[in-house]
């Protein structure tokens, strides 16, 4: 058995980042950015008013002086003119400031009497003007690789990029395997159960950014598993789950290996986890995942997370970690690195009381994965220790 850490080693050496593909700025929030953007353009693009009310030259501006309205500066609209001693235009939020006035003067501030304003006592410095390209000049980047966000997608769109080169989308194949399970809203047999993994792992992996399919069960044939596999051919990371153990009916491992599957490793320190698989199927990645559901889950967030990010281009990093005080005593831990459903409240961390692989009502109670290192010694109420945000 190998560690979750030579686990992971292993696996992103078998993936290879996709390449990229142009797509409509509004297609592209949570896409990753394979490419600088550059801003085509200065933001604002003209010295810009930030208040309405009236532009005025700064240095005249004081408590008491008066200016005769000379014209209008809207937003879309500026004034083209040149604003002289004496002269004031009236002027709205998002206007170009006309020649000649530096500073706004807030109407709040203001008594108009015709088209001749006095000022009011409590001016302030505020010249409530935003300078040409406050925001970003031409030239500014987006550095990729990143995951695109909303505030992204706004500021690209500010900067007139109205299509982005990011990342392909990792293409997974998901490949439920047992003649036990039939798919949610089927009608199981006494000895059934539905098939859950996949559907969890498809809303896992689209969340990040994937493209899952999930694929017709396979039965516990060697046929129906080529079958599926051959479902398969075009993905770019293929995920069995199920029939990974030493049971009479667990064929992954054979039949992976008759299809010319070189396995990178098989079997990994962790709990629960344990009987994981991996190798390269053609152009695809290959991951075997145990058939337990939250097994799958878990090594969903341990390894097959870190593998999609790997293939968007966002480098080879394992999930990131958070710390958290324990909550209670806890007795010493097992050999293996044990990934336990917990509850973090407060920055405190209690780990749930039933730990059974088979229970996704307690993952889905659960909101972080707590990791106990192999072999860790008992730890008392306040230590900090790590755990995954799920
Ligand atoms: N003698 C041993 N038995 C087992 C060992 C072992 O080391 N020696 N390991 C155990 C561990 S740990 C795990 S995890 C399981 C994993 O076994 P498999 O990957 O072969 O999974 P299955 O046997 O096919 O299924 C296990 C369990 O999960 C259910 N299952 C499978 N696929 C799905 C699915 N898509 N959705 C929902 N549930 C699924 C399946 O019905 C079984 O109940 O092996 C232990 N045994
Ligand atoms: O590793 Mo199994 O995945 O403990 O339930």
């Amino acid at each position: 058995m190998i560690t979750v850490d030579d686990a992971l080693k292993h696996l992103f050496s078998l993936v290879t980042p996709l390449n990229s593909e142009t797509v409509p700025l509004k297609d592209a929030a949570g896409r990753v950015l394979a490419a600088d953007a550059v801003a085509r353009r200065d933001q604002p693009p003209f010295a810009a008013s930030a208040m309405d009310g009236y532009a005025v030259s700064g240095p005249a501006a004081h408590p008491g002086a008066q200016f005769d309205v000379i014209g209008e500066a809207a937003a879309g609209h500026g004034f083209a003119g040149h604003v002289r001693a004496g002269q004031a235009v009236r002027i709205f939020t998002g206007a170009p400031v006309p020649e000649g006035a530096d500073r706004v003067v807030i109407q709040e501030d203001v008594t108009r009497d015709g088209d001749r304003i006095t000022l009011g006592d409590n001016l302030g410095d505020n010249t409530h003007i935003r300078p040409v390209g406050a925001d970003f000049k031409t030239g500014d980047r987006i550095t990729a690789p990143r995951v695109l966000r909303p505030a992204d997608i706004a500021l690209l769109a500010s900067m007139n990029i109205g299509a982005v080169t990011v990342s392909r989308k990792p293409q997974v194949a998901l490949i439920s395997t047992g003649d036990e399970l039939v798919m949610p809203g089927e009608d199981p047999g006494p000895d059934q159960i539905i098939a859950s993994n996949t559907f969890g792992l498809k809303a896992m992996l689209d969340g990040i950014g994937a493209q899952a399919r999930i694929l017709p069960i396979a039965r516990d044939t060697r046929a129906s598993l080529e079958a599926a596999f051959d479902l398969a051919r075009d993905a770019d990371l293929v995920i069995t789950i199920g029939g990974a153990s030493v049971g009479d009916h667990d064929l992954v491992g054979d039949v992976t290996e008759s299809l010319g599957v070189k396995r990178a490793f098989y079997k990994v320190r962790m709990r629960p986890g344990k009987p994981l698989m991996a190798g390269r199927m053609g152009d695809a990645v290959m991951i075997g995942l145990p058939g337990n559901p939250v097994s799958a889950m878990v090594c969903g967030h341990v390894f097959v997370i870190p593998v999609i990010r790997a293939m968007l281009g966002l480098g080879a990093q394992r999930s990131s970690r958070l710390t958290a005080r324990l909550a209670h005593d806890l007795p010493a831990g097992g050999p293996r690195e044990h990934y336990m459903r917990a509850q973090v409240d407060g920055g405190a961390i209690t780990p749930a009381s039933r730990q059974d692989s088979a229970l996704l009502s307690v993952l889905a109670d659960a909101n972080a994965l707590m990791i106990r290192p192999a072999d860790d010694g008992p730890r008392k109420a306040g230590e900090m220790i790590e755990y995954l945000a799920v």
